[in-house]
């Protein structure tokens, strides 16, 4: 009863936080996007708006629809085109404090590309135990003419999806990312972008049709006039003449100036105090709940929110073993454990499907670190907790995990263990020789937003996330200690990948069971199952499962699709 109102108390924070931000809006010029329709309709051919939708192949869409229902999933689809129009910041609690970064970012009055923040903008999270997190609220839609001036021409740009998707988060246009361009764009002038978004082509593959170069003709004239309509992003002013920017292999192409969605961007802002991060993910974190002194392994850990966020958690008080299988992607991890001072994170290239050591002994006495988790475990269950140093300590000889490429010099690199220039790998781990996992599984982050562009999943490829998933949770579960606990979590809307694991979980490893999470702010998971015309059938949750998982709605809170299930493990024997 008690966790039903926390976790009431909880999504409506979030809810009415979506809301006081609305009713903010409000007050700037901006244009809900039922308006927005509307506007098209009226449209003269200077003024447009940013209404895109998603195409899903039909047989995913099929599968959505059993899932969420038509009307919900319709919402959904919407919601993923926009960007979420807050931006969540995680304070580095050890460095700092959230009143003093607000201070701070008032104080600069902007995001590094221009957006400026004012006191009405930023709020510290209001879920209980989340008063570290800030939240800097974006505005938009907002109504942009689409010309510089009535009745001037307009010169106009293209840019990839992927660039507008970057775009509408608050990036600026680099060189690469401009796919067409009128005629006569010279460096200075203010151009129209819109977004080229992938459509069936004649040889019934995704493509823009558009030849990278070409010359936009103008309005009704030009072939491309037709796509263009509802994908506006915005203007902004050109860096580079149109013959530059595509001699140019990089560098900033458009400075942009008007933004349909309008959300400060972060870059190199107070580096080391603050990271950007989804509020799902940091309650992810959460719902690990790590304990000062725990040995803790995140298997898919680049480029390091969580871990670091883990770690954080902890007091920095532990190991907090960072496995990711991408070489550059660990260096990340490196360099972003480096940047906020953290000291108890280890890294290792490692493929998480190989995550326990095959041979354990031969590995055990090759890896110090999983000779030292045998007896750290073994020590824990005659009930001898260990403290933080004392790991951190027992693994300086041999394992000093390196930074290779971009060091970060800032915030005190030289308190930090990542000093040199390698990136160690890893045979893979002792069973039972963590405290806690979290398998931040790749997936196929369906929940991301804004997203412009999924014609390309199709129900086998999303089916294959979830089997390489499973494969994974199953190195999970030898890893960590009876009595520890397992954090699934993704970022995609997709059941297969979420409801459908944790039966998978449930019913093959009987000594696993759902635990409570906190904070509880997602909400529930989906009961039932689904079959499909294909005849494959999937399983989800069972009454009483629902309310122990979170599952954050992109089409009820202004959130990224997200979620999580937590664990607890059991003794293995039975
Ligand atoms: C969802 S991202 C993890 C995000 C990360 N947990 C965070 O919060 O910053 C998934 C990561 O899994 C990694 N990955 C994919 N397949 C893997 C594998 N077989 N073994 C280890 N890592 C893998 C990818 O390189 C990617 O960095």
């Amino acid at each position: 009863m008690q966790l039903r109102s926390i976790a009431a108390h909880c999504r409506n924070t979030l809810i009415s936080f979506s809301r006081r931000v609305q009713k903010h809006q409000e007050g700037y010029s901006t244009l809900s996007t039922e308006s927005c329709e509307a506007f098209t309709l009226m449209d003269s051919s200077e003024r447009y708006c940013f209404n895109p939708t998603l195409h899903w192949k039909p047989e995913v869409e099929e599968y959505f629809i059993k899932a969420y229902g038509a009307d919900h999933f319709a919402k959904i689809s919407k919601a993923l085109t926009r960007p979420s129009c807050y931006s969540c910041i995680r304070v580095n609690v050890l460095k700092t404090t959230s009143d003093a970064v607000i201070e701070k970012l008032l104080a600069m009055n902007q995001g590094t590309d221009g957006g400026h923040i004012d006191n009405d903008l930023i709020h510290k999270c209001p879920i209980p135990g989340l008063n570290y997190v800030v939240f800097v609220r974006g505005t938009g839609p907002h109504e942009i003419e689409y010309a510089h001036a009535p009745g001037q021409p307009v010169k106009e740009v293209i840019v990839s999806r992927k660039c507008a998707e970057s775009v509408l988060r608050g990036a600026q246009i680099y060189v690469p990312g401009v796919l067409a361009c009128s005629a006569h764009v010279e460096k200075g002038d203010s151009v129209a972008v819109s977004v080229a978004i992938e459509q069936p082509q004649h040889d019934g593959k995704w493509g823009t049709g558009i030849t990278r170069g070409i010359v936009l003709q103008g309005m009704e004239t030009d072939p491309q006039f037709s796509q263009r309509k509802g994908l506006y992003i915005g203007r902004g002013t050109a860096m580079l003449s149109r013959a530059g920017t595509f001699r140019a292999l990089e560098g900033v192409a458009i400075s942009m100036s008007n933004r349909i969605y309008d959300l400060p961007s972060f870059n190199n802002v107070l580096e080391g105090e603050i990271f950007l991060q989804n509020l799902p993910s940091i309650i992810a974190a959460h719902a690990l709940d790590p304990q000062k002194g725990e040995r803790i392994l995140d298997m898919c850990a680049a480029p390091g929110g969580k871990t670091t966020a883990i770690a954080m958690l902890m007091g920095d008080e532990g190991e907090v073993v960072a496995a990711d299988r991408s070489h550059n992607k660990v260096i990340d991890v490196q360099n972003l454990a480096a940047e906020m001072g953290l000291k108890s994170i280890v890294t290792y290239k490692l493929d998480a499907l190989k995550s326990v050591a095959r041979d354990t002994v031969s590995d055990m006495t090759e890896d110090t670190t999983a000779l030292k988790s045998c007896t750290i475990v073994e020590e824990k269950l005659n009930g001898n907790m260990l403290h933080g140093e004392n790991f951190i300590s027992g693994n300086g000889n041999g394992h000093v995990p390196n930074i290779k490429g971009k060091q970060r010099v800032k915030n005190g690199v030289g308190k930090n263990h990542f000093s040199g220039e390698r990136v160690e790998k890893s045979k893979g781990f002792a069973p039972n020789s963590f405290d806690r996992v979290l398998l931040d599984a790749p997936c196929s982050a369906l929940g991301l937003r804004p997203r412009l562009f999924v014609g390309e999943e199709t129900l086998k490829s999303l089916r294959s996330h979830g089997k390489y998933q499973k494969k994974m949770f199953e190195q999970a579960v030898q890893l960590v200690r009876p009595g520890g606990v397992i954090v699934y979590s993704t970022c995609t809307i997709n059941p297969g990948e979420n409801e459908a694991l944790v039966r998978h979980a449930l019913d093959t490893y009987k000594f696993l069971s759902l635990a409570p999470q906190h904070p509880r702010v997602g909400g529930p998971g989906l009961l039932g199952r689904c079959e499909l015309s294909d005849g494959y059938v999937e399983e989800w949750l069972r009454p009483g499962e629902e309310e122990l998982v979170q599952r954050f709605d992109p089409s009820s809170s202004d959130t990224i699709g997200f979620f999580i299930a937590k664990f607890n493990v059991g003794c293995k024997d039975t």
